[in-house]
């Protein structure tokens, strides 16, 4: 159903265009388990994964680094006990670029191929 996760992350700068709300929407679709979250104005994609202990967790959240060393593009990871916040948005436009989507669709392939 999804192809976001097979799509590679564009070079974006400052001028690279923020999705728009109906954008924001039809993206949602392909990854229903992400929470678009508004933190000091700026829109983030947020989704807690749970783990049965911190060794998984931090295998996790060692997969997801290096998905994002692969396209350049870096999360928030907080690893807990059992937990791991991820956090995507595009630091050079203060908000959610189509590379946001693609991120989280492939962090989502991370957590099926464990
Ligand atoms: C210079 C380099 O392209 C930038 O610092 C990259 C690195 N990783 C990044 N990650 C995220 N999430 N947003 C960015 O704007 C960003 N910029």
């Amino acid at each position: 159903m999804s192809d976001l996760k097979q799509q590679k992350c564009e070079a974006c700068n400052a001028e690279a265009p923020k999705v728009s709300d109906e954008e924001l929407a039809e993206l949602m679709r392909e990854i229903p388990d992400w929470t678009p979250v508004s933190r000091d104005g700026v829109m983030q994609l947020e989704r807690e994964f749970k783990f049965k202990n911190f060794k998984k967790a931090l295998a996790f959240t060692n997969r997801v680094g290096e998905i994002a060393e692969d396209e350049f593009h870096h999360p928030t990871l907080v690893t807990e006990w059992g937990k791991v916040t991820v956090t995507w948005w595009t630091h050079a436009i203060n908000g959610l670029h189509k590379n946001d989507f693609i991120m989280a669709a492939r962090t989502d392939a991370v957590l099926d191929a464990e």
